[in-house]
């Protein structure tokens, strides 16, 4: 017997770094977004006298030792409940590692849900949450989905209102970026006085430098305390959350045909949330060329017209363009503005090397996913995962 669980992946809708902290860490305030692009964790596990893991992948760039996530993920579980286990468990990778869509970090709570289930024993959600957090920041998110709100180093998270599913496609560039030398870069040129770590009111201009708009402080040329930075990325988890609200309540305003919960099916004309868009190629029998309905696109369209404004955007792109010029073009070619099937917003996810746009329908997906293809670089269709479909669809026959 073995359980088999889709390692759903994540986009980072915002991201704003602040100061380094005393335990290494940046102060982080991001919007995630759980996609429906994933691995596959399968676990097998008995208990036993004494515990052995191991650990197989069809990827070599995957650890198969104690650095692998999911493996300290296991041992964490099994040194929390006190038990010991024979443990095996195999990582089909489909995510791009070193992409910044969290796929390590989903692989270790796929390992801790299939280990849970394998061994009839569950911690407590608080346990989880804290475990994950010792695994990796970008952890706990995978233990709530959909659209979530997370503050201290990334680590502490808060469900936000879910957005229906959007059409998306998640641009694979044949680099990958490594989080620790992508936050270095960001100190490096904040230091140089380059960057301000940013808050909610400042904007990166095309170029990658920050405007000082807003900012009183750096408009008469001040630099921003700690403090000042710190509390701008309060601010900014506030405006997180309230953009949640906010277009939550524009789907109710609008909603003729009744209010429909977060995460629920039927604010998407079509079968969108039914999709299944997990896999390379983005495949699927169902129709996948249903527009959103106004309703969905009122929704989104608030989310992108006053987030833009707000604060939703990468802070890593200041850091990790300038290094991978070709990372902007592909952007471009997202954001697709001179085509007939522009993005709704496209960005970096996390630090990269990844990319993605969200779009009106997958007709303008797929048009997108061309004209990244065209410029050689792999394009992956797919679409967001609301919380709901995160959970319903997680553990697989
Ligand atoms: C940047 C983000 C944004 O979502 O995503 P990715 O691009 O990796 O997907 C995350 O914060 C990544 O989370 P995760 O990959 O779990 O990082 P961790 O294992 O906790 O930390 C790896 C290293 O990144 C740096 N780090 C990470 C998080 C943070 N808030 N400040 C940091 O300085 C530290 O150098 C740390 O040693
Ligand atoms: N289960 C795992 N899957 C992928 N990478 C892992 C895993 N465990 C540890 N790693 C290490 O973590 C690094 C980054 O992981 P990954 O999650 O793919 O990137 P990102 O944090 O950018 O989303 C990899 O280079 C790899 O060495």
């Amino acid at each position: 017997m073995s359980t088999r669980v889709r390692s759903f992946s994540k986009i980072n809708l915002g991201l704003a770094i602040g100061p380094v902290r005393g335990d290494g860490f940046h102060a982080l305030t991001t919007m995630y977004q759980t996609l429906a692009l994933h691995d596959v964790v399968t676990v097998s596990a008995k208990r036993a006298a004494v515990t052995a893991i191991s650990l197989t992948t069809n990827d070599a760039r995957v650890p198969v030792d104690g650095r692998n996530t999911a493996w300290k993920m296991v041992a964490g579980c099994l040194a929390r409940l006190g038990m010991a286990a024979e443990v095996e468990v195999h990582i089909e990778k489909r995510l791009p590692v070193q992409g910044g869509m969290g796929a390590g970090s989903a692989n270790a709570a796929a390992a801790l849900l299939g280990l849970e289930r394998e061994l009839g024993v569950a911690l407590g959600e608080a346990e989880r949450l804290e475990l994950a957090a010792t695994v990796g920041s970008d952890v706990p998110l995978f233990l709530i989905g959909g659209a979530v709100l997370g503050v201290g180093r990334g680590e502490l998270v808060t469900s936000l209102r879910d957005f229906a599913a959007i059409p998306c496609v998640v641009a694979v560039p044949g680099v990958g970026v490594s989080t620790p030398a992508a936050f270095r870069d960001w100190d490096a040129v904040v230091a140089r006085g380059e960057r301000f770590a940013r808050g909610a009111n400042a904007h990166l201009s095309d170029d990658g430098t920050v405007a000082k708009m807003g900012h009183p402080e750096l408009e008469a040329g001040g630099t921003l305390t700690s403090a000042g930075i710190r509390d701008r990325l309060e601010e900014l988890s506030l405006v997180y959350s309230s953009l949640s609200v906010r277009t939550e309540s524009v789907k109710a305003g609008s909603a003729k045909t009744g209010v429909v919960e977060p995460g629920a099916s039927g604010i998407v004309r079509g079968d969108l949330p039914e999709w299944d868009l997990g896999n390379k190629q983005g495949s699927s029998d169902r129709d996948q060329d249903g527009m959103l309905d106004d309703l969905a696109e009122n929704a989104l369209l608030a989310l992108v017209r006053t987030g833009i404004g707000d604060g939703l955007q990468n802070d890593f792109e200041a850091v990790v363009f300038p290094q991978y010029p070709s990372l902007r073009e592909t952007k471009r070619q997202l954001m697709g503005s001179d085509s007939g099937s522009p993005a709704l917003y496209a960005a970096l996810s996390g630090s990269g090397s990844a990319l993605f746009g969200l779009y009106r329908s997958m007709a303008d997906a797929r048009a997108a996913q061309q004209r990244v293809q065209a410029s050689g670089v792999e394009a992956l269709l797919t679409a967001t995962l609301p919380r709901d479909d995160y959970w319903r669809r997680m553990f697989a026959e």
